[in-house]
Formats: C-alpha cells, structure tokens, sequence
C-alpha cells in the first residue's frame, strides 16, 4: 500500500498531478459506438448531441480481425469529431489480452488530451488498477498530456466483487465503476444467457394452501414474483464507489427490443444510487436520459423541503410527511442533481423550475 502522503504525487516525472475530486458532470448514459464502423463514426455527432458520454468500444463485440481498425477510427474520432461537451471514453481490451498495451500507448499517444476516461474490463482487485495507473502516467508524460485521464474499472468478475472495495480506493484515478451483469454470470456460473435484467426462474413463492387433512392442496395456485439476481452486487457497487469518491453505473441491457424491461432495470439502478447506465443502441439513450433524470414531482418536493427548511435542522410535517435532519440530506441529493442536469438540459431545467 502506497504512503497516504504520496497518493495524490504523479506516478511518473512529467505526468499531470491526480485530481483530489472526481468531476461529475451530466452522466446519465454511456453510449457504446463501434469506431471501426464508418458509419456509426459518421452519426457521433448527432448521437454527441443527446448523450452525456459517447464509448469508443475496443473490447468484446469488436472482433478480432477489426480490433485495429476500431483502435484506429477511435484515433480518427479523437482527432476530427467535435463532440460538443459531451466526453469522450474508451474501453480498451482486457488486461490479460494481446491488444491492451497497443490500445493505451496508441491512444494516449495520439488522443490522450481527448479522452476523458479509459474503461477497463474485467479488473478483479487493485493490483490491475495499480498496472494501469503507473503506465498511464508514463505514457502521459511521453505525451505531454496535461489533464489526467480516469479510469473506470467494470465490475464483471466473481473476484471484481470480492474485491470491489478496494479497486474503488485503489488510485486518485478511479472515476467509477460500471457493472457488467454478462460477463459476471459467466464467471460466477450463474445459468442465465440474458445481459442484465431478471429472470423467470428466479423467483419467491407464496406458500401453499392447505387442504382440510393438512395436505397441499395443488388446486390453489401459489403467487410468484421475480426477484432480482443483481441486486447484491450493484448495491456492494454503491457503497465501495461512494465511499471512495467515485461514481457507480448500471451496464448493459441486451434485449434491445424490450424497452420496459431496460427501463425497469435502469430504474432500479438509479433508485440504488447508480448515476447512469450504458447504452448499446440509440433507443436506450432516451430510456436512460428519462431514468436517470430525477422524477420533477419528487424534484418540486424536495426543492418545497429545502426551502421550508433552511438550516436543514428539526422536525417539521410537509405534506403529510415527517421531515427531519436526514431527509432534508435526501432532498438535497435530489435538488444537487437536478441542478446540476439543468445546467445542461433547458427542457429539464424548466420542468424543475429553476
Ligand atoms: C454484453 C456485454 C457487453 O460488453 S455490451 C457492450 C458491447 N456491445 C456493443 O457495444 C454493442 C453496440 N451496439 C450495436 O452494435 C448495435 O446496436 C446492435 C446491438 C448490433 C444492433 O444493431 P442493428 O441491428 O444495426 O440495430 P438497428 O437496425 O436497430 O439500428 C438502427 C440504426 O442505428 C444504428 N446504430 C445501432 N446501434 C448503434 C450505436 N450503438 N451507436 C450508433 N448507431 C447505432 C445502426 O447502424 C442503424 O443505422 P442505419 O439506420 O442503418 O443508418
Ligand atoms: O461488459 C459487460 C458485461 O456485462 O459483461
Ligand atoms: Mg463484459
């Protein structure tokens, strides 16, 4: 473990001072591109437009005989496309693969004062966290790059979780973290084959009813209700990236065409504390932007709150409700974020009121 003294000093002469704070800025989706596909490199400027963060994808669905292209045309968007204020991350290659190290000196050579955050997949305990701060300081430095870039590590491995607390405190680096529900069912051998969301098998029942002899009586049907298989992890999530200082996101939704059951999942991750989601296709953009917008009529309430309450401080009925010390915190978290996505959003800002 490095002296607490040393933890916010460069790793390498020359590279950018660590930041003390993690910026966050409108955040509600990551939106997943393939830079190796001229066409989509062609609609980032319309997708930019709408979404807080646009990905360049290098790693799982980019295959392998178009791993350099999409490192290429990531180069390309770096250099060519304004994106407006809307950032710029990557997701390289894992760590344990032959295209990583090509991936961070490429681009941190060529596009490092571009991007803004470098995603790295399938991080299982801070000792990956600490090979990458290292190298990317050393590569910053050969670059001249002068803003840090951040790293967010996706949290998709049985040992990820294990050890999630500590790859959140492993660097001033640490943005946050995105849970990947795909690659962590396969790690941990969960049988599923959907990406994120629930699952008909995996249920609670009513218990059954019993017949005059004691019997169960099979006739009566029992009530059954999905649960929800992620809800450990992400919540583990929450806590090691707030205590930390840095964000949590909700990953992936595969099935593309169920628009309620990304919703449900994104809301759920919202109501946990996630502050976005990733988005793989156009449509989910909207779902997120929707979601990860805090509702106006919990928004009104809680600017009401605020304002009855100055000093944040006693008692008080508001509405029917009993306000106090910790729900005025509450309220605040709501009004800092809707503030904050105001600035970016006049729809928003109006709909709040500000
Ligand atoms: C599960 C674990 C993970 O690692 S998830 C992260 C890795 N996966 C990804 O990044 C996938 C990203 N998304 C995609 O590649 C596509 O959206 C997939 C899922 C293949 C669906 O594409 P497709 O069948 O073309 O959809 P579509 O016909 O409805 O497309 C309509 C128009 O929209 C475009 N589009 C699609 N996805 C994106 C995107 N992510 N960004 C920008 N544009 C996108 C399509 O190209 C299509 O355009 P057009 O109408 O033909 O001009
Ligand atoms: O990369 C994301 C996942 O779910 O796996
Ligand atoms: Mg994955």
């Amino acid at each position: 473990m490095r002296s607490p003294r040393d933890f916010l000093k460069p790793l390498c002469v020359g590279a950018p001072d660590p930041i003390t704070e993690v910026p966050f800025p409108p955040s509600r989706m990551i939106h997943f591109f393939d830079a190796s596909n001229e066409k989509m490199r062609a609609k980032l400027p319309d997708i930019a437009a709408k979404a807080d963060i646009v990905l360049g994808n290098l790693e799982d669905a980019v295959p392998v005989d178009r791993k350099v292209a999409a490192r290429e045309g990531l180069v390309t968007v770096g250099k060519e496309i304004d994106l407006g204020g809307t950032q710029l991350w990557t997701r390289i290659n894992a760590l344990d693969s032959p295209w990583c190290i090509d991936d961070l000196t490429t681009l941190v050579g060529e596009i490092g004062d571009k991007l803004d955050v470098i995603m790295v997949p399938k991080v299982e305990g801070p000792w990956d966290i600490h090979y990458i701060d290292r190298l990317l300081a050393q590569l910053e430095a050969k670059a001249g790059v002068k803003k840090p870039i951040l790293v967010h590590a996706i949290l998709e491995t049985a040992q990820g979780v294990a050890h999630v607390d500590e790859i959140a405190a492993a660097s001033p680096r640490m943005q946050g973290m995105s849970f990947g529900p795909a690659d962590l069912a396969a790690s941990r051998r969960m049988k599923t084959t959907r990406v994120g969301g629930g699952h008909p098998g995996y249920l609670s029942m009513s218990d059954p009813t019993l017949d005059a002899d004691g019997q169960i009586d099979a006739s009566v049907a029992r009530v059954t209700a999905q649960q929800d298989p992620w809800h450990y992890s992400i919540a583990r999530m929450v806590d090691a990236c707030t205590t930390n200082g840095c964000l949590p996101f909700y990953g992936p939704f595969g099935d593309i065409k169920d628009v309620a059951a990304c919703e449900a999942q994104f809301r759920a991750a919202f109501l946990l504390g996630c502050v976005g989601a990733w988005s793989l296709h156009p449509v989910q953009i909207d779902i997120a932007k929707k979601v990860f917008s805090p509702p106006v009529d919990e928004v009104l309430f809680a600017k009401k709150v605020l304002e009855a309450i100055p000093d944040g401080k006693g008692v008080h009925m508001i509405d029917g409700k009993m306000q106090d010390d910790a729900t005025w915190k509450q309220c605040k978290v709501m009004v800092d974020l809707a503030t904050m996505l105001s600035e970016k959003d006049p729809e928003l800002k109006a709909a709040y009121g500000f």
